[in-house]
């Protein structure tokens, strides 16, 4: 069998293109223009690349992005100031703290920090809850992307079995409380599962989200079952850097039914999520209908 391929940049277009349409019409009919910040500390270079992506993306559907870059040597308390005048400001429906921040700074303290209203990663510990309780929450980014991917390719989940591999705040455990909310049976495995790969046989939806590349293999896949590859590694091979996932996507193409590819499959999804989720933000703060479909 040679997997169908799922195309994240093309469905990330159509994403981007949903968001443009209720943009204009929120400015249409009630003035209103929803504003991402976006803050990144530091120089990281990959970082930086996203950064910018998300600033070009979001003037593009028609938002208003507030771009703030940080020297390294930004303290604490200087980052937690610029969250608490972005929490307060009428113009911004959205905050983004790019992750991973400089080792001196903590992360949790920081996310937590955010309003959690205006928490568009979906990271503080208020919607993290709601997610696992079931309420109406932010939803993390990447894991909303691949729902959206699933629930185009697949319909209905429920009753499917999901495994995710890998328990990261930011993919792995997101990833399973949305694949539960869509009643899948859901194992969460991580690289010290015993017997992994018959652990993934058993998956009609395999998630691999554990940032080691080209892990899963294509023993790892149940004949005909959907994989979505999370990882985004940089590898070197025959004298050249290469982009691969945690999927090795030659082996695993040949049993799956459906794969998504490195690059070009969840990334672009990722910033596409980050884009609605600042609608959804926008729309909620005005007491507003949430746009249909581009939330879980
Ligand atoms: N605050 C956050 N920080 C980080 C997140 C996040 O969701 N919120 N996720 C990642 C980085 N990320 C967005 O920030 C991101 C990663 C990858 C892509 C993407 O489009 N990747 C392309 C390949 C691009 C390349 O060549 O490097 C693809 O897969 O096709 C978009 C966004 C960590 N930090």
């Amino acid at each position: 069998m040679t997997a169908k391929r799922i195309d994240g940049k093309a469905f990330a277009a159509g994403v981007r293109a949903q968001v443009a349409d209720h943009v204009a019409r929120l400015k249409a009919d009630h003035g209103l223009v929803p504003g991402l910040a976006v803050v990144l500390v530091g120089e990281d270079p990959a970082s930086q690349v996203y950064v910018g992506a998300k600033g070009k993306q979001t003037v593009e559907v028609g938002m208003a992005s507030f771009e703030h870059r940080l020297p390294a040597e930004t303290s604490e308390a200087e980052l937690l100031a610029l969250i608490d005048r972005l929490n307060r400001d009428p113009q911004v429906h959205g905050i983004l703290v790019q992750l991973p921040l400089p080792p001196h700074l903590n992360s949790d303290l920081v996310i937590n920090a955010l309003d959690p209203a205006k928490d568009v990663d979906g990271f503080h510990i208020s919607n993290v809850g709601r997610l696992g309780t079931g309420q109406k929450s932010m939803v993390p980014c990447t894991p909303l992307g691949c729902l959206m991917m699933l629930r185009d390719h697949l319909g209905n989940l429920s009753g499917m079995n999901a495994v995710v591999v890998g328990r990261s705040n930011i993919v792995g455990k997101p990833m399973a409380q949305l694949l539960l909310g869509d009643s899948c049976t859901v194992t969460i495995a991580h690289s010290r599962t015993k017997d992994l790969a018959a652990v993934c046989r058993g998956a009609d939806i395999l998630v691999a989200a554990v940032g080691r590349p080209e892990m899963i293999t294509g023993d790892f896949v149940k004949p005909g079952a959907t994989v979505i590859d999370v990882g985004i590694n940089r590898i070197e091979r025959d004298g050249k850097t290469k982009l691969v996932g945690d999927v090795d996507h030659a082996s695993a193409a040949e049993v799956a039914g459906a794969i998504t590819p490195v690059p070009g499959g969840v990334g672009p999804m990722t910033i596409a999520c980050l884009l609605a989720n600042t609608l959804t933000a926008c729309c909620r703060a005005n007491g507003l209908p949430e746009p249909q479909g581009l939330t879980a």
